[in-house]
């Protein structure tokens, strides 16, 4: 999939702003944009935290990218980071299921994204939402395609403290409300569960779910369904719906959904000398069901999405050139691009 793809022309001359931009997936937005010859303010608690300095090293990071100091809860740092942007990307959010650390600044920082956006007259913003915010639905069968028309249902995820879905679905739910009364072109991209290789330093939540397989600390796998999708064909649909005019609304971006069954078989056929589990942690229940997730609006766009096979392989490796797991595996696929 090559970024020449994306219908409109490209970034040179044009300067977008990137919220979290030393995170997982932000860190592939900026390295895209940058390959893409936009320019990049980034926005970042501590730019002179080493935690961030991959970004520096990026191709094209030395003369078109700037890092900006900015908590979520700062507007006075985001609107001096977003003055001036054709365009933001807005990444941060918290990743926690702790309702205080959570929903506060995941909400209210979205809304001072986009309130700041308004005042800059960006022409979108790009918000990565989460697949949190659209599957926590107990009453919805899952027979059900979902697609983005769902959302999760908001007193299920406070009953069963998932405050990291509340928090998304509200902050989403937030910007598409405030963009509406604020007249700002919003665009949301859905991930499920993000695998691949990290540019940044050390390991974040969702690589961190596959590591625990390899690591011996996890014994057994849970009787639950995920799914999975590659970094930077989540950072490509970022750019892809970014520079579509016609874009518009939710755009759920997910390749395949697995059982935590299959995705250690996966792990291990891949990787047969590491201490993969085999046991499932419940016994007794059946095989929990998959969700029947629809991209189809990406795909429609031209989005092709790296095989899971190929993620998870993409991951493991990135985590042992970052030196986070020890290197005892058979090599089966070549690495793609990292
Ligand atoms: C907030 O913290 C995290 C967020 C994310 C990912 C964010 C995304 O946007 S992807 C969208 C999907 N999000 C969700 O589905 C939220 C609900 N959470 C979960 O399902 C899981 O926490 C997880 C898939 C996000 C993480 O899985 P992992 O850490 O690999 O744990 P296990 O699923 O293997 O579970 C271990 C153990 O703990 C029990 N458990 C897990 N989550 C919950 C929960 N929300 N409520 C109650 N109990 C939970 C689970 O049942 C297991 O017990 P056993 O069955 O006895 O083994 C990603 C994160 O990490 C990858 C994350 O932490
Ligand atoms: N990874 C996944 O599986 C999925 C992630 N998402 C969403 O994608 C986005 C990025 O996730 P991911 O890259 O994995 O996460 P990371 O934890 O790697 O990145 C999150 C970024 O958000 C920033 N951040 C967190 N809290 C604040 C705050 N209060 N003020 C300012 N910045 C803050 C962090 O900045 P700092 O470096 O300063 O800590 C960090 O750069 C999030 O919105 C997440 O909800 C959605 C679906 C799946």
């Amino acid at each position: 999939m090559a970024l020449d793809n994306v219908s409109s022309g490209s970034g040179y001359g044009k300067t977008v702003c990137v919220t979290g931009a030393g995170g997982f997936i932000a860190s592939w937005i900026v390295k895209l944009l940058l390959e893409r010859g936009y320019t990049v303010k980034g926005t970042v608690r501590n730019p002179d935290d080493q935690k961030n300095a991959h970004l520096k090293e990026l191709e094209g990071a030395k003369d078109r990218l700037t890092l900006w100091r900015a908590h979520l809860l700062d507007f006075q740092g985001l609107k001096d980071a977003i003055s001036g942007c054709h365009g933001v990307f807005h990444t941060a959010s918290p990743m926690t299921n702790d309702a205080e650390k959570m929903v506060n600044p995941a909400v209210n920082g979205t809304k001072n994204v986009i309130i700041a956006a308004a005042e800059a007259k960006v022409e979108r913003v790009v918000f990565t939402s989460s697949i949190g915010a659209v599957y926590m639905d107990p009453n919805r069968s899952r027979d059900v395609v979902v697609d983005e028309s769902c959302w999760s249902d908001l007193e299920f995820c406070k009953n069963t403290n998932n405050w990291y879905c509340y928090g998304k679905t509200v902050a989403e739910l937030a910007a598409w409300e405030l963009a509406k009364e604020k007249g700002v072109d919003l665009v949301t991209v859905v991930p499920p569960l993000v695998m691949g290789p990290i540019l940044q330093p050390t390991m974040n939540i969702s690589t961190g779910h596959i590591f625990k397989y390899l690591s011996g600390s996890a014994k057994s796998y849970t009787n639950d369904v995920h799914a999975y999708v590659h970094v930077r064909d989540v950072a490509f649909a970022h750019l892809l719906v970014y520079e579509t005019p016609s874009a518009s609304g939710r755009y759920i971006c997910s390749q395949s959904s697995l059982h935590r069954g299959e995705l250690v078989e996966i792990l291990a056929r891949l990787f047969p000398n590491y201490p993969i589990p085999t046991k499932c942690s419940d016994e007794i229940n059946p095989r929990a069901k998959h969700y029947k997730y629809s991209s189809q609006k990406l795909k429609d766009m031209g989005m092709e999405f790296t095989p899971v096979e190929q993620s998870l392989y993409d991951t493991v490796i990135s985590l042992q050139h970052k030196g986070i797991l020890g290197v005892v595996h058979t090599k089966k696929y070549a690495s793609s691009k990292l």
